[in-house]
């Protein structure tokens, strides 16, 4: 049985203008110990499927339309308030992408991570939640901790302040650690050390890990596993150097043109042509096609299926 399993999930938000089509039947399965990338343009619904794994996305304006979430074979989207609250923290860790957002600037970290302490331990007494603050402080690398936890988020720079927050996500113990956009707020050298943290995390504690990314790159040096999206569907899945070593769906390909190669001085990288559809109302069959260098008439009309093992693909026009 896998870890997660996500199957034939369709998510929709329902606004003023009418039902927006965000997740159209995502199937996606990950084992224990599995580092998994998602990528994919802005707006494709990485944000909102790294979400709904712990059901985080408010409800209504959001509407589960198909499918199902498990873990370890227990469906999320089933469960009630006392598990999901063991779900949230206890089992998968949630770090999201900017820091300043999350973090309260009139406490102080000690308050701020004792109080999430509080909820996942609540046995534990004030000396021993400090001993263990200090002890997530120190997971994460952050030099004198003791003296941090007296500390304002104001006082600390963007990558520490990260760093307290994966200190948080870790607090329950969690299994998986969800990682939504969590080094793009920060400069590219403070990346690189926070994308080290959690690959090193991700290895000594044995989690698993989903992270997610409009970045090829930020995905590539973290997960060896790689999922594509576009416009809510997963075009592509499959292990990090065949993705990047043969890639199969047009649009990967296209993502891969548009990275920067930066050791060839004045190479210009190509971007895709035509824009994201719009998900109120996404273009029949597979979404992609308008867009395609390869559309054929079926892509017009039939969604492709998302077929191939380890490298899958949904593509009419290319074979796994
Ligand atoms: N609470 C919400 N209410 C209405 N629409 C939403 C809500 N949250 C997300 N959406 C819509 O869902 C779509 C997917 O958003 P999502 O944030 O998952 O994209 P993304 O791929 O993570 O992009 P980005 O990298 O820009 O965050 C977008 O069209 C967005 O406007």
């Amino acid at each position: 049985m896998s870890l997660i399993r996500i199957e034939d999930y369709r998510l929709a938000f329902d606004g003023f203008e009418g039902r927006v089509h965000v997740l159209d039947g995502i199937d996606l399965a990950i084992e224990a110990g599995e580092s998994v990338g998602i990528v994919g343009e802005t707006g494709c619904g990485k944000s909102v499927l790294a979400r709904s794994l712990l059901r985080l996305n408010p409800s209504p304006p959001a509407r589960v339309v198909s499918g199902a979430i498990r873990y370890e074979g227990e469906d999320i989207l089933a469960m009630g308030g006392g598990a999901l609250r063991r779900l949230r923290g206890g089992i998968i860790g949630m770090v999201f992408q900017d820091p300043v957002t999350y973090l309260n600037p009139v406490f102080t970290i000690g308050q701020q991570m004792q109080e999430v302490l509080r909820a996942h331990e609540p046995g534990l007494s004030r000396a021993q939640r400090r001993a263990r603050c200090i002890e997530l402080l120190e997971a994460v690398r952050l030099p004198e901790a003791a003296a941090l936890l007296d500390r304002y988020p104001h006082e600390l720079s963007g990558g520490m302040r990260q760093r307290v927050l994966i200190a948080e996500a870790l607090a329950g113990n969690p299994r998986v650690l969800v990682a939504d956009e969590p080094t793009t707020a920060l400069d590219v050298t403070i990346q690189r050390q926070i994308l080290a943290l959690i690959a090193d995390l991700v290895a000594r504690l044995g989690l698993t890990l989903m992270l997610i990314s409009h970045d090829l790159g930020v995905i590539g040096a973290a997960c060896r596993r790689i999922v594509v999206m576009y416009a809510g569907t997963i075009v592509e899945d499959a292990p990090a150097e065949l993705l990047f070593g043969s890639p199969l769906h047009p649009y990967t390909r296209g993502l891969l043109a548009a990275m920067p190669d930066l050791r060839q001085p004045g190479h210009m990288p190509s971007g895709i042509p035509g824009s994201i559809p719009n998900l109120r109302d996404p273009p029949q069959g597979c979404r992609y096609h308008p867009r395609c260098p390869l559309a054929m008439p079926i892509c017009c009309t039939t969604k492709p299926v998302l077929r191939g093992a380890p490298h899958a693909v949904a593509c009419h026009a290319v074979a796994p």
